[in-house]
């Protein structure tokens, strides 16, 4: 068996496993026992010559080895021994020849067992010997097969013209018949040895005898070994099939643990980040950049342990006296590049478009790479680039359905001051417009003004970046040589459209890369610098305070003691994800710098804020700021309205005032034409009355004239007329002062209700008859009681017709003897106005009235009465114009007034105090004309 699971490496090796099976004997061969039966023989022939054949099969041909290999001992050795082979069984030409039987065998196979010790001579076979004769024969029981196929590289060079020499050695060796004893083949085999030890040749002779046996051997090797090789083969195929079937197995089993490895860490992220957007969506990356050449010059060491850390760790190495850990979201070596970077910061790109709004910023000492972060090179382009880029790749896989619209600012604030670095006046050196921070919602803040450049692909991206970049404030200091002298901030607004839902959302993603922070003494800077040093220190600590704020849930947080964090209120309030990339420095010399970083980073990991908000727009609250932004145009309109409307009312006003002006003025001049009037009637009257007395008189004298001329002449009363005029100018002056002024009948109120139009030109003749008599009484004591005329309705006129006037039987006495004046004074009137209003007005004004002539008067017949009517009506109409043309146009204009403030309550509702200040107006206009009127009813008091 040991034999069995000994492999020939050629045919384990080198030979496939079918091939191998082809090489197996047929089981046949092992039923015959007889060695030397020429069918055995030939059989072993066969399967030697099979083997070798398969042998040729595995190299080509036995032609090509024999060609290729000559140069080979062993494989010519074999050939040789093929040869021969053919030779030999081909020379002899009787299979009977070589018949032996099994009791031969055994005793040939038994004496070469035991040969060595009956040799035991040094004279006959020695071990020595015998091991070279074995080895001469290429006998080798660890390699059977080789036995046949190979030959000691000891045998001299032999020929196939050696053969027949061979071949007839073997066949006298072969011609021992079955009875030859063990002795006498000893001895005949010692004498032989004996005969041909001393020449090669001998040896060559002894080659077929050991040969055959050897062949024998060999025989029952091959089949055993063959058969062996057979189930062998047959094991190996069904391991191998095992085997295969396993390793499928495996490999399936090894597939199946990728992907739920896969998906445990893919669902464990999932949880980490789910916790940390409960603790508060502030995450922590650290990343240290490698030491430059300057650094490795200086022959600088680590100074903290990458190898070491992991999950999030960063160690300290040990031998630096302060020993510390820290834990961080993730931690990037000095081998990490911007890919490993960006990996894990892509998810934040994702929220953005989910609307959420993301904040990531990169913190650090100057030098350490903060910018290298954000913006990158050309060659290796930092998170600004590949967040936009990741942006556009995810809105391209949801273009069917949501659509978006991405718009990019970049600002920067340099010495707290906000610049706008897209707008082309933003170069260096250029004074730029100042911008400032404005809150436009709860929570939301906002820079009015800012250029915001609508971007739809990433060369367009890319554009805008470049340009805000090349505007930014660089200068050189000791730590870094295009060090940022400002905190440079991209913002990113984006706005969603849901195609399906119809649901809105509107995010920003800031992306903020803050100047360094840096110690004025070590980077020994001046001037400018040393100005531009103290701002970002002043604000770095501002964002300081406003994260230990936050930690400490404080419940004011300073937001406002910078620019930096006033921006930066949205995002560190806690209705955003924030990322905040804290930047060290590999060197040792900087560690306390590195120190103070990652200190300032554990405190911004430990604030929790709660869950992030997602800015939805529903597409009800999307329509309601739709009406809210139409009224508030529509108030904008109104507002402009009214502005135009308070224009023109105090264009008015001021008109009013003017106008005001000019009444008085005009009621100055009306005051004078009614003295002037009146002093006219009393003249005419006067006149009427002697040109009356002296018809009376005419008429006496010619109806009696006896009694006539006893009667006391009228001249003959002088004192009374002198006293009546000196009473009648007297009364006059009264008049004159006691009469109120024209536009005090805007709010004079009849005393009764307002007669029907046709009979005010009536009542207005009764009350001048009225008051005429009264004057007549009060002028002449003993004068007679005046007729009355009755009430009469229809229109009436001042003239009055005969018919209409009864004849008094006892006509009064006139004393006036005071001359008219040859003409009256010529006077422009306007032609009278027919409205009743001005009737009205007419009728208020009782001192005004017309004296009625009397009705039996002789005037009423001839003409010269006529002209004096109507002159006398002129001169009232003339009055009345003058008074009335300013008291329409104020009731009118009151009234328009009043409509106008009615208007305007109506319209503008709250704005009351337009309203206010118009009827403000109205009541000083009031008191005035109640003052006014006080003022004369004084005087009038007084002159009484
Ligand atoms: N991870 C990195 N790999 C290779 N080089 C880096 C890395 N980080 C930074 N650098 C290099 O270090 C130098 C300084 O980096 P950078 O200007 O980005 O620092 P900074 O923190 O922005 O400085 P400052 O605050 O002064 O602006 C640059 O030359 C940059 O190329």
């Amino acid at each position: 068996m040991e034999d069995n699971n000994r492999f020939d490496p050629l045919l384990l090796t080198d030979v496939p496993i079918q091939q191998q099976q082809q090489l197996q004997p047929k089981p046949e061969t092992r039923s015959d026992n007889t060695f030397f039966n020429t069918s055995v023989m030939a059989q072993s022939h066969d399967l030697c010559f099979d083997k070798i054949e398969d042998v040729s099969l595995l190299d080509g041909s036995c032609e090509a080895v024999r060609d290729k290999d000559c140069m080979d001992p062993i494989g010519n050795n074999v050939l040789d021994e093929i040869s021969w082979r053919d030779l030999s069984s081909g020379a002899t030409g009787n299979d009977q020849a070589v018949v032996l039987d099994n009791g031969n065998v055994k005793k040939e196979i038994s004496w070469r067992n035991s040969i060595s010790e009956e040799i035991g001579t040094e004279d006959v076979l020695d071990d020595e010997n015998v091991k070279k004769g074995y080895s001469e024969l290429g006998l080798s029981l660890t390699s059977p097969d080789l036995v046949v196929c190979s030959g000691s590289p000891d045998i001299p060079n032999r020929t196939y013209e050696d053969s027949p020499k061979l071949l007839k050695q073997s066949s006298l060796e072969l011609s021992f018949e079955n009875g030859i004893t063990e002795g006498s083949m000893m001895k005949d085999y010692n004498n032989n040895v004996d005969e041909d030890l001393g020449s090669s040749e001998a040896s060559f002779a002894l080659l077929p005898l050991a040969s055959c046996e050897i062949m024998k051997m060999d025989q029952i090797k091959l089949l055993e070994e063959a058969e062996a090789y057979k189930n062998h083969a047959a094991d190996m195929n069904d391991m191998s099939c095992i085997i295969q079937s396993k390793i499928n197995e495996q490999v399936t089993q090894h597939e199946d643990l990728k992907i739920r490895f896969n998906e445990g860490a893919k669902e464990r992220k999932e949880l980490y980040n789910k916790i940390q957007e409960l603790k508060g969506n502030i995450r922590v990356f650290c990343r240290c950049r490698p030491l430059n050449s300057e650094e490795i010059a200086e022959g600088a060491s680590m100074a903290f342990d990458f190898e070491a850390s992991k999950d999030g760790e960063l160690r300290v190495k040990s031998n630096i006296a302060f020993k510390k850990n820290f834990k961080f979201d993730s931690v990037f070596g000095p081998e990490a590049n911007q890919v490993d970077v960006f990996e894990d910061t892509a998810s934040f790109a994702t929220s953005v478009l989910d609307g959420y709004n993301v904040c990531i910023f990169a913190y650090g000492q100057t030098g350490t790479g903060k910018t290298f972060t954000m913006e990158g090179t050309n060659e290796n382009r930092g998170v600004n680039f590949r967040t936009l880029e990741e942006l556009f790749r995810v809105i391209n896989e949801r273009k069917n359905q949501i659509r978006y619209e991405i718009s990019v600012s970049v600002l920067e604030v340099y010495n707290e001051q906000i610049r706008d670095l897209l707008l082309p006046s933003s170069q260096p050196g250029v004074a730029a417009k100042r911008l400032e921070i404005r809150q436009v919602g709860e929570g939301l803040h906002h820079v009015p003004g800012l250029v915001e450049a609508a971007v739809s692909n990433m060369g367009e991206v890319w554009e805008v970046l470049k340009t805000g970049s090349s505007s930014r404030a660089v200068g050189s200091t000791n730590a870094n040589e295009h060090s940022s002298r400002s905190h440079c901030i991209h913002c990113v607004m984006v706005k969603g459209e849901n195609l399906v839902s119809g649901e809105c959302t509107r995010s920003k993603l800031w992306l903020v890369d803050l100047a360094g922070s840096e110690r004025i003494a070590k980077t020994e800077v001046q001037g400018e610098r040393l100005k531009e040093t103290q701002n970002i220190n002043r604000s770095l600590s501002a964002l300081g305070d406003v994260i230990s704020a936050l930690a400490t849930k404080s419940p004011h947080i300073p937001f406002r003691n910078s620019k930096l964090t006033h921006l930066l209120q949205d995002s560190l309030g806690g209705d955003s994800k924030t990322l905040m990339f804290v930047q060290i420095s590999p060197n040792e010399n900087d560690l306390s710098e590195s120190l103070c970083s990652l200190n300032f980073a554990s405190r911004v990991r430990g604030i929790e804020l709660g869950p992030a908000k997602k800015q939805i727009e529903s597409s009800e609250v999307i329509k309601y700021k739709q009406m809210a932004e139409r009224y508030k145009n529509e108030m904008k309109n109104k507002d402009l309205q009214i502005k135009k409307m308070e224009d023109s009312f105090h264009g008015l006003d001021m008109k009013l005032k003017e106008k005001e002006l000019k009444n008085k003025i005009l009621q100055d001049k009306v005051k004078e034409l009614e003295s002037q009037l009146l002093v006219e009637r009393k003249l005419a009257r006067q006149h009427v009355d002697t040109k009356i007395a002296e018809q009376q008189m005419k008429q006496q004298q010619k109806d009696d004239p006896v009694s006539t001329l006893s009667r006391q002449p009228l001249a003959s009363k002088p004192l009374i007329t002198q006293k009546i005029n000196e009473e009648s100018k007297e009364n006059q002056s009264n008049i004159i002062q006691q009469r109120p002024l024209v536009e005090k009948n805007t709010t004079y109120k009849l005393p009764a209700p307002f007669p029907p139009a046709r009979d005010l030109v009536n009542l207005d003749d009764n009350m001048e008859n009225e008051n005429e008599n009264e004057n007549e009484k009060e002028n002449n004591p003993y004068m007679p009681e005046p007729f009355k005329i009755p009430k009469r309705t229809g229109r009436a006129s001042i003239c009055t017709t005969s018919q209409r006037v009864p004849v008094r039987s006892v006509l009064p006495r006139r004393n006036s003897l005071i001359p008219l004046p040859s003409t009256l004074a010529p006077t422009k009137f306007l032609p009278p106005l027919p409205s009743i209003e001005s009737d009205n007005e007419y009728l208020d004004q009782p001192d005004c009235c017309v004296e009625p002539l009397a009705a039996d008067s002789p005037k009423r017949s001839n003409g010269g009465g006529k002209k004096l009517m109507s002159a006398l009506r002129r001169s009232l109409n003339k009055k009345n114009q003058i008074k009335s043309p300013l008291q329409p146009h104020q009731i009118r204009r009151a009234g328009g007034l009043n409509v106008a403030v009615d208007r305007v309550r109506v319209s503008i509702g709250s704005r009351a105090r337009v309203a206010h200040r118009l009827v403000a107006n109205g009541r000083r206009i009031k008191q005035q004309n109640c003052m006014e009127k006080e003022r004369r009813w004084n005087i009038g008091k007084g002159a009484l």
